[in-house]
């Protein structure tokens, strides 16, 4: 098993979006704005959920690993820093997710 971390694609992405490459996908990307870049994520989750539902173990970690690239590119430039996300996930690690919402206000 890799010992390959969502942290390890963090300090990638950080240094390809100010890479002056013009063969860099990610420079590329995020040059179209965060539009551009939510669409793709939203694309990839789609095509997640296909092989999900299509039982694709093969297809579901193909598209998984793009999710998560792109997913990466968002935060990046949304300048939300992926350690917030895990702060934030490491947050809700004391309760239940039935608790969590039902602690939340009512709309
Ligand atoms: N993990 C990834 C990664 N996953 C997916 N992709 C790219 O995401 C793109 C998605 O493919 P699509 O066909 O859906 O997109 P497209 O048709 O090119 O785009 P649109 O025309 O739809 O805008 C492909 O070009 C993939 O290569 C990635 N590009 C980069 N990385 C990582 O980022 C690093 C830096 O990449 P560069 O910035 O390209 O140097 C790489 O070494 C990898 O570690």
């Amino acid at each position: 098993m890799t010992q390959f971390s969502l942290t390890d694609l963090e300090a990638i992405i950080d240094k390809r979006a100010g890479s002056e490459d013009k063969k860099s996908y990610t420079r590329k990307l995020i040059g179209k704005g965060v539009g551009k870049c939510a669409q793709k994520m939203g694309e990839e989750a789609v095509e997640a959920v296909i092989a999900a539902v299509e039982g694709d173990k093969q297809e579901l970690t193909s598209e998984t690993a793009d999710l998560l690239y792109h997913l990466l590119v968002v935060l990046k430039i949304s300048n939300v820093p992926l350690s917030d996300v895990m702060d934030e996930l490491a947050s809700r690690t004391g309760q239940t997710g039935l608790e969590e919402k039902a602690s939340r206000p009512a709309d």
